[in-house]
């Protein structure tokens, strides 16, 4: 046997940046934007007493020199506050999209299912850009407030009488502010959701390409996907009308004010209480009070942040399955018992199992009309999501006190549409919760019957998935060797053969069986002949556990013919022994769960000795 070659990394994967970058970026922007604030401060007083010197006698050497490095040291801190801003936007854009990935990537699937797949490719995108701005935004606004409080200290020590003028027409600017605040935040929630909606419909339609080219419904598909940017556009214009009107009414008021504070420093300078210098620092402080265009574009961006942080921290915080600290005990048979589980959707219960035992090291089938409750058994039994209410249990331990990793190495999951990670053939079969052997791939691979067709490929193991054409039986059958390579004591398996052909599925089944020893497994089948194979059967109806036993003793039932009847299979008989069960009244009447002598069922489903169940 060839050794398959594993692709080294020259250096260590990046970590993801989970933990945020603390307050530092932030100060360092804060403090950069605040000296730079103070050196715009000082200017005007600067340069109005050097005015003055030089008026005066002429000579205003060392203010002269004190102007200019104001002015170099403005364009300097400016220069430091871009590339502290940049850095902190950088290093918190990449903190809030790992933090939202890693919540996403633990929580509950269910819930994580909620939101699609475009709605996340745009929280994680473009809504992570603009919460990742925030702190520098923060930052930068406060930086922004020094200058105006600043400038009417300034007025106010150079004269009372032009700074109270200031001080009166200033509400007016701060109404203005929060209005555009207000008014803005809606725009941008409302616009931010059209966002992801267009990108979620533009996902589910290169999802669905085959789908429309073969139903001929591209034109109306593209209409579907366009018919949010009459939305878009009209919030996108909207906040441009709030921002333009905010700026025009700024635009009269600060001239305005500005103006007042001129006429106000005239008289002064008429009554010989400022000098010219004096005047010209009054009149810039005015400006500088008024310094309203920066705070509007501030405010914008600081809306606009904030509320892609909290599509971000929706992602965040999603609850995710809280796990124990026990393991399992060793060599365990892998018995599963599920109690009193009960999982309600939206208000409806759709699986209600009061009592099974999934036998250790057996096969055990899910049937079940379409909607029956079987994913949501088989998700419940690996603890994908747990039950409402009652509880599942593994070797005796209930699932929910294992640690994680012990979970996931012992429980593992295959399914119908597997999303199969990792560069390479061999590396998507390797991920999973253990390191595995080449040798241990090797053997899933053929287990799951993929060997032959992998051994095929340009690069065998090595092709790269993005370069290995997959049908889709073959992609499933990756994922089952992805399964098998990882199984622990317990296999879940939903619909996970449903694209193999019959004989391909019996010859997994059988290579299974020689190849896992006692791993117990639970299948979920539309098709007899797996229900056939399997030890026992679970048969649901309405998210009710029906009948527990044999399918022999289950196929005398017209009911249960019937289920697989509507798969195709309605003609192929597997029941011919008599009608002759252990009854058990149940909601839907009575009904066999076994015969009492020949396959020695309990009622709960249990054999009382290994191997007895065999129909
Ligand atoms: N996350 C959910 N939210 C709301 N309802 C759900 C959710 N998951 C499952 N259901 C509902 O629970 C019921 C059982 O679903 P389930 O997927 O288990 O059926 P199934 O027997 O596996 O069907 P199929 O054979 O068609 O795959 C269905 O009515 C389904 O609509």
């Amino acid at each position: 046997m060839g050794i398959i070659p594993v692709r080294r990394r020259t250096r260590p994967a990046p970590r993801p940046r989970d933990t945020d970058p603390g307050r530092l970026p932030e100060l360092l922007v804060l403090v950069c934007s605040v000296v730079a604030a103070a050196v715009a401060l000082a200017q005007p007083l600067v340069l109005g007493r050097t005015l003055d010197l030089l008026l005066h006698d002429g000579s205003a050497g060392v203010w002269l020199m004190a102007s200019a490095a104001l002015l170099v040291g403005e364009v300097l801190l400016d220069g430091l506050t871009a590339l502290f801003t940049g850095r902190c936007t950088a290093d918190w854009t990449a903190a809030v999209r790992s933090r939202a990935l890693t919540g996403m990537l633990h929580a509950v699937p269910d819930l994580a299912g909620r939101y699609s797949p475009g709605d996340v490719a745009t929280r994680l995108t473009l809504n992570a850009s603009d919460a990742g701005g925030l702190p520098a935004t923060r930052a930068a606004l406060a930086a922004s407030l020094v200058v105006p409080a600043g400038a009417l200290v300034a007025l106010a020590v150079v004269d009372v009488w032009v700074a109270a003028c200031v001080l009166a027409g200033l509400p007016a600017l701060v109404l203005l502010l929060r209005a555009f605040a207000h008014d803005t935040g809606a725009s941008v929630r409302a616009y931010q959701r059209v966002q992801s909606d267009i990108a979620a419909r533009l996902l589910e339609t290169t999802d669905g390409a085959e789908t429309i080219a073969a139903a001929g419904t591209a034109v109306r598909e593209r209409e579907r996907v366009l018919t949010p940017l009459t939305e878009l556009a009209g919030l996108g214009r909207r906040m441009w009308v709030l921002h333009g009107r905010a700026l025009a009414t700024g635009g009269v008021l600060v001239p305005l004010l500005t103006l007042a504070a001129t006429a106000v420093g005239g008289l002064r300078l008429g009554a010989g209480a400022l000098s010219v210098g004096e005047l010209l620092a009054v009149v810039r402080y005015a400006q500088l009070t008024a310094g309203f265009g920066s705070a509007a574009t501030l405010l914008g961006a600081l809306v606009r942040g904030r509320s892609a942080r909290e599509r971000t921290t929706a992602l965040e915080r999603l609850p995710a399955l809280s796990c124990g600290t026990r393991t399992l005990p060793p060599d365990g048979p892998g018995t599963l018992e599920l109690r009193g589980v009960r999982v309600a959707r939206d208000g409806t219960e759709v699986l209600r199992v009061d009592h099974v035992v999934v036998p250790g090291g057996l096969t055990t089938a899910v049937v079940g009309r379409s909607g029956a409750g079987k994913s949501v058994l088989a998700a419940v039994a690996g603890r994908l999501i747990d039950p409402d209410e009652g509880e599942v249990l593994l070797d005796g331990t209930p699932l929910d006190r294992l640690t994680r990793p012990c979970l996931r190495a012992e429980v593992g999951f295959a399914f119908a549409r597997p999303v199969l990670t990792g560069g390479t053939v061999a590396e998507a079969v390797a991920a999973g919760p253990r390191t595995v052997s080449p040798h241990r791939i090797r053997q899933a691979l053929r287990v799951a019957g993929a060997d032959t067709f992998v051994r095929r490929l340009p690069g065998t193991y090595d092709t790269r998935l993005a370069d290995a054409p997959l049908s889709g039986g073959e992609h499933q059958r990756l994922g089952l060797a992805r399964a098998f390579a990882h199984a622990g004591r317990l296999l879940v398996m939903d619909d996970a053969t449903s694209s193999l052909d019959t004989v391909t599925e019996h010859a997994v089944d059988q290579a299974l069986r020689r190849s896992l020893g006692t791993a117990t497994r639970l299948v979920v089948a539309h098709r007899p002949s797996v229900a056939a194979r399997a030890d026992l059967v679970i048969w649901l109806e309405g998210g009710r556990v029906r009948a527990v036993g044999a399918h022999r003793r289950l196929w005398t039932e017209a009911a249960y013919r019937a289920v697989f009847a509507t798969e195709d299979h309605g003609t192929e008989d597997h029941g011919t022994e008599e009608h002759s069960a252990v009854s058990l009244g149940t909601e839907h009447g009575t009904v066999p769960l076994g015969t009492g002598d020949g396959d020695g069922l309990r009622r709960d489903g249990t054999p009382p000795a290994r191997g007895k169940v065999r129909p």
